[in-house]
């Protein structure tokens, strides 16, 4: 049974779509950022905090292939970062997943995050004017593992509910 994977940058909607994508077609979700909190009983912010983004991102490459190996069949709502470390893009190829990246405008991701920045360590102490360079720098660092999904939807100008009919079409 294939897995599905969601990914893409911050803000480009990987939790909400999977949870919304998860009640539509009736297959289980787990947002990889809650399963790593629900692990360690720390909140992502703590982590980052305590123990470094290095810590971090061993943790998350630990817990992507743990659910991976997993024979349930589920959505995955990855973390922003996920496919660019740790060689976690070659995972989103294998013949038993179906990856999505959900591709947004930097302006797109802009609007978002500017109301939702404070749970997301990489960006919450930056002011309007830096998260955009920052945004725009980063998002392009990151393309390049992003587009190792084996599909992409533009999310841009979508209602949630039109991203997730987009992607019903694909598992269709
Ligand atoms: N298609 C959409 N249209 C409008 N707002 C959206 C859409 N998808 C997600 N959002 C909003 O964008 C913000 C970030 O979404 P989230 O699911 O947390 O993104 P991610 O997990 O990719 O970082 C949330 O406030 C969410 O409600
Ligand atoms: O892009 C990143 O490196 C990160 C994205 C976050 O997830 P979301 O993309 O769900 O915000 C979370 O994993 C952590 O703050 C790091
Ligand atoms: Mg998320």
């Amino acid at each position: 049974m294939k897995k599905i994977i969601l990914l893409g940058y911050m803000g480009c909607g990987k939790s909400t779509i999977a949870k919304t994508l998860s009640k539509n077609i009736g297959i289980p979700f787990v947002d990889l950022d809650e399963y790593i909190e629900k692990k360690t009983n720390l909140s992502i912010n703590a982590i980052f905090d305590k123990h470094g983004e290095v810590y971090f991102r061993k943790l998350e490459h630990e817990s992507f292939k743990e659910l991976l190996s997993s024979a349930d069949r589920f959505i995955i709502g990855l973390g922003g970062g996920t496919p660019c470390y740790a060689n976690n893009h070659e995972l989103l190829i294998g013949e038993d997943v179906l990856s999505v990246y959900l591709k947004a405008s930097i302006e797109t991701l802009f609007d978002r995050l500017s109301a939702n920045k404070s749970k997301r360590p990489l960006i919450a102490n930056k002011s309007d004017v830096e998260m955009k360079e920052f945004i725009a720098m980063h998002l392009f660092e990151r393309s390049f593992y992003y587009n190792k999904a084996q599909y992409a939807v533009i999310v841009d100008d979508k209602t949630i509910d039109q991203v997730v009919l987009d992607i019903v079409a694909i598992l269709a």
